[in-house]
């Protein structure tokens, strides 16, 4: 008899999600998919929902009660506005990037990377620090995969806002995420350090098939390294599809009137 084959679970699957803040409408029923494997760029105004979906995607907030079913890899996140049971197992799947880095400061960044097997190991022994070997390997390689390794030493609050966030992506992939949720990565760094996060997400998808999901402010960043694009305006979903199609009248359909300046202002520049 034939088996049947499952097709893979979807990385992503958000349906119905509203969110309200004391009375204001963060998210109306956001439904949306994202396969493994791919790398999405979530844009939009300022105040649109970005992060308020993505910290509902990783569980880490719950979406107003009425909404619908939240799962990552085919395992629930949470549905109807509360946690599942098994959330800190299925958020043990997801890498979250902060813009603020997120490292612990006043410890050594080679300590940092290794906090990323703490979901791996007995809680005793990762509250003893008893690493064992094979993680300590992980994590070195881990930090010279991200090209900081000579830093390891270092106190993360020593290092450079670029140098942190590789930090915190060399602690997603000890943690062996197999997708990595970024909060505006590169917000608070300058443009080379910003590419500098932005190649590695993009390499990490390539040659890992980690899935991506990365918040971001500039729309050109949107464009070099993702494929498709998902725009939040007020809280829903104004475009959804691949980024060669978000042309200059949906941008300003997205941003607003004031995008026209942004952009004509951009043109004329020699
Ligand atoms: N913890 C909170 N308490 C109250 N209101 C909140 C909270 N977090 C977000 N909001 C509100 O929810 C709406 C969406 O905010 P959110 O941070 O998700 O947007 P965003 O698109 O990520 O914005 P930005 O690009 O400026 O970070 C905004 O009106 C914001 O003020």
């Amino acid at each position: 008899m034939a088996e049947d084959i499952q097709p893979a679970p979807v990385a992503l699957d958000m349906r119905a999600v509203s969110k309200t803040w004391r009375g204001v409408a963060a998210l109306e029923s956001v439904s949306l998919e994202v396969a493994p494997g791919e790398m999405v760029a979530l844009i939009g105004p300022s105040g649109s929902g970005k992060s308020t979906l993505l910290r509902i995607a990783a569980g880490l907030i719950e979406a107003d009660r009425g909404s619908g079913a939240v799962a990552l890899f085919g395992r629930r996140v949470q549905e109807d506005g509360r946690l599942s049971r098994g959330v800190r197992r299925v958020r043990a799947r997801v890498g979250f990037i902060f813009q603020q880095f997120n490292l612990v400061g006043r410890v050594s960044l080679y300590a940092n990377v290794l906090f990323g097997a703490l979901g791996q190991l007995p809680g005793w022994r990762g509250a003893l620090g008893l690493f064992p070997a094979e993680v300590r390997k992980r994590a070195m390689e881990a930090l010279e995969r991200v090209g900081i390794a000579e830093h390891a030493g270092k106190r993360a609050s020593a290092l450079s806002g670029g140098q942190q966030q590789r930090g915190a992506i060399a602690r997603a992939l000890v943690q062996r995420a197999e997708a990595i949720f970024a909060d505006e990565p590169i917000a608070s760094l300058d443009p080379v350090s910003a590419r500098r996060v932005m190649q590695l997400l993009a390499r990490l998808n390539r040659e890992d098939a980690i899935t991506v999901v990365v918040t971001l402010h500039q729309v050109e960043y949107a464009m070099k390294y993702c494929r498709r694009a998902i725009a939040l305006k007020a809280g829903r979903i104004a475009y959804d599809g691949p980024i060669g199609a978000l042309t200059r009248e949906r941008l300003i359909e997205i941003y607003g009137e004031e995008y026209r300046d942004v952009v004509d202002e951009e043109e004329v520049r020699p």
